[in-house]
């Protein structure tokens, strides 16, 4: 470990799947944005021979001697080629945390996809290094905004540059520049790692959520092909959380069983997955440049896309009653709402046309926050992970408690 580095600060966005959820665990394209909110991990050295978690959103505090870790007989892994994590593996750190088995306690899975990263970076060194880490998340855990993959992306950036598998993203004091990125080939080894922790989470996880963590913007992902879009419209956003607790996992399970069983039915539904992510690249395409040139024909695509996909959700069984009260609460108001990420609860994003009454708009989210949900209007396609040199006035306030 570099003798002259004290902390790093690293950030990853969440996201929404805009078209493809699902079916693109089966190899169909998705398109996904990144959100404007973000996790934020700060890493410091510690003057022991101990490594801390404090992940407040989980409530989860720990730490674990770095000699009791390495005890563990843990299979060599290069980070660059990361194994899956096996079950003897997850096993193992199970026994040592003394978790039980098949464990879906988000709390736990936190600690099983810390210490799969931690410890996975035994092998560039030998070395387990004492470092406290820290997680400020903006993002609601397990809501279908990707909390997972900006958890998995920041801990992988943040270990292998600590590690010094990949370096750190110079900074320029001259410049004044506030966060760096790291390069292409940097960005794939986080990515790769990242894709391998969010099988603890997930279990069968596409790498979806953990690309668009990872590169930010807008992608359309495809078996594991990223294809960055340059020409995203200016997407508004009205997102609504039901706050229904859920489970990727679970729900990834429920729709495998289904397509296992009824393949003739299920097959077929996933091209139609296909078809609606197809066309709305397409017709993300057709969007003049110029904001003054008439777009409404495009918009009312777009609306008719977002009701045949929610309605292919609900098909899959994986829409819920609070998703379907958002739909029809939104749609009274003329504005087309579907479920984002998994289902099953969590959010729900609707479509706002650039000439949506300001007013309706307003009177919407009162409407969904008097039902219990939270809502709020968001702006998709930011930066992905970054490491920052100097933090906003913002970021300060939001991770005071983290910087000692
Ligand atoms: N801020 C966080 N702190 C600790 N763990 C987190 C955090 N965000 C996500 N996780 C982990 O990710 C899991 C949620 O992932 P998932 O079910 O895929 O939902 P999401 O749509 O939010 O990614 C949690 O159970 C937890 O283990
Ligand atoms: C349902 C799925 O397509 C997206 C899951 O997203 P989230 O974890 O609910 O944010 C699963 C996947 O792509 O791995
Ligand atoms: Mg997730």
């Amino acid at each position: 470990m570099d003798s002259k580095w004290k902390r790093i600060i690293v950030s990853a966005p969440g996201k929404v799947i805009l078209h493809g959820e699902h079916a693109v665990v089966y190899k169909e394209p998705a398109i996904a944005a990144s959100l404007d909110l973000r996790s934020y991990l700060c890493v410091e050295k510690r003057n022991d021979d101990k490594v801390s978690v404090q992940f407040p959103d989980v409530k989860l505090t720990a730490f674990w001697n770095t000699q009791d870790l390495k005890k563990l007989s843990i299979p060599k892994c290069d980070p660059l080629e990361p194994q899956p994590p096996s079950d003897e593996l997850l096993s193992l750190f199970r026994e040592f945390t003394q978790q039980k088995k098949d464990t879906t306690d988000p709390k736990d899975l936190a600690i099983l996809a810390f210490l799969y990263l931690y410890t996975a970076m035994q092998s560039t060194d030998g070395e387990l290094y004492p470092l406290d880490f820290k997680l400020m998340s903006q993002l609601p855990v397990g809501a279908g905004l990707g909390s997972s993959a900006s958890l998995s992306v920041c801990l992988s950036a943040a270990l292998l540059t600590v590690h010094g598998v990949i370096d750190q993203p110079c900074s320029s004091d001259a410049d004044k520049v506030m966060f760096g990125q790291w390069s292409a080939s940097h960005l794939e080894a986080i990515n790769k790692l990242a894709h391998q922790a969010e099988k603890i989470m997930h279990g069968n996880p596409s790498g979806i959520d953990n690309s668009i963590a990872t590169y930010g913007g807008a992608i359309r992902f495809q078996g594991g092909n990223i294809q960055k879009i340059d020409r995203i419209p200016e997407l508004r956003i009205l997102l609504t959380n039901t706050k229904v607790p859920r489970s990727t996992k679970a729900l990834v399970a429920d729709v495998r069983k289904k397509y296992y069983t009824y393949p003739e039915i299920f097959r077929p539904v996933m091209e139609s997955f296909a078809a609606v992510t197809e066309k709305a690249l397409e017709t993300f395409r057709m969007m003049p440049r110029d904001s003054s040139t008439e777009t409404t024909d495009l918009y009312s695509t777009f609306e008719d896309l977002v009701d045949i996909n929610q309605n292919l959700l609900k098909l899959i069984g994986v829409s819920h009653s609070t998703l379907e009260q958002i739909c029809q609460l939104t749609s009274d108001y003329g504005l087309h709402t579907k479920l984002t990420g998994a289902g099953g609860g969590g959010c729900a994003i609707t479509l706002l046309r650039p000439d949506t009454d300001p007013d309706i708009i307003e009177e919407v989210q009162e409407k969904l926050r008097s039902c219990g949900f939270d809502c709020w209007k968001t702006v998709v396609g930011g930066p992905g992970v970054v490491t920052h040199f100097i933090l906003t006035q913002q970021e300060q306030t939001l991770l005071n408690n983290l910087i000692s």
